[in-house]
């Protein structure tokens, strides 16, 4: 069976048990035969698989009440794989999700490694580093590179571990994101767990 999450990056296949991406520029989805079942955030992407009779939309498939309704596809089908936790999707945007016995409790969107770093380089040339995720949370930054880091990861961490809760990462920068939440559980598959459920 082939599943695919389609973000606003790249379009996240899993076949069988191999999982791969492609780039959502470049991706010709004419180019698969087969049946696929998929999800996808994009607006104009997901139009345009519209032609494609063997794409099958899972969305529909989502019973709504305990969402919203312009709550991205992909946030709801992670809540779905999850009865108690904190899911963070680091992917072009950071969405934080939390699910109690199995009810979406609210959630949040925060900008992706890649724009926020973007965001501080279009500010000033002084700011341009990349992220230090191997950051010393309990201490206040003394250098630049740290006084980004800092302002942009704390902040989500602090954020995050008030919840006291188990917290999942996923999505592109889930590796990343790891070296600041080191007792999360990375699990790149989550989304394709929620799909299955819906099939
Ligand atoms: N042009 C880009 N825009 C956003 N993210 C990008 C881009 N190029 C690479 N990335 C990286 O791609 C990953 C996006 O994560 P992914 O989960 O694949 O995306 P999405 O679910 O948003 O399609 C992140 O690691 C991000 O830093
Ligand atoms: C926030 C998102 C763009 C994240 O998508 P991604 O990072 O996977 O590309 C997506 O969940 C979305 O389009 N949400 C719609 C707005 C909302 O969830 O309230
Ligand atoms: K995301």
């Amino acid at each position: 069976m082939l599943l695919c999450d389609i973000g606003n990056t790249s379009y996240h296949f899993l076949d069988a048990d191999e999982d791969y991406k492609e780039d959502v520029k470049t991706f010709n989805p004419a180019s698969i035969k087969e049946n696929v079942y998929y999800i996808c955030v994009e607006p104009n992407t997901k139009k345009s698989l519209l032609k494609f009779s063997n794409w099958i939309d899972l969305s529909e498939k989502i019973n709504m009440s305990n969402y919203y309704n312009t709550m991205g596809i992909d946030r709801i089908v992670a809540c779905e794989a999850v009865q108690n936790g904190v899911i963070i999707d680091a992917g072009s945007a950071i969405t934080v999700d939390v699910v109690k016995d199995g009810v979406f409790q609210g959630g949040f969107i925060y900008p992706g490694c890649r724009a926020m770093s973007f965001t501080y380089k279009n500010i000033s040339s002084a700011l341009d580093y990349e992220f230090n995720y191997d950051l010393d949370t309990k201490k206040l930054p003394k250098n630049s590179q740290d006084a980004i880091s800092y302002g942009y990861l704390k902040l989500l961490y602090s954020e995050v571990i008030s919840y006291k809760m188990p917290i999942i990462l996923t999505g592109g920068d889930a590796n990343l994101l790891k070296k600041i939440f080191v007792d999360a559980k990375v699990n790149d598959r989550l989304i394709f767990e929620g799909m299955k459920k819906l099939i």
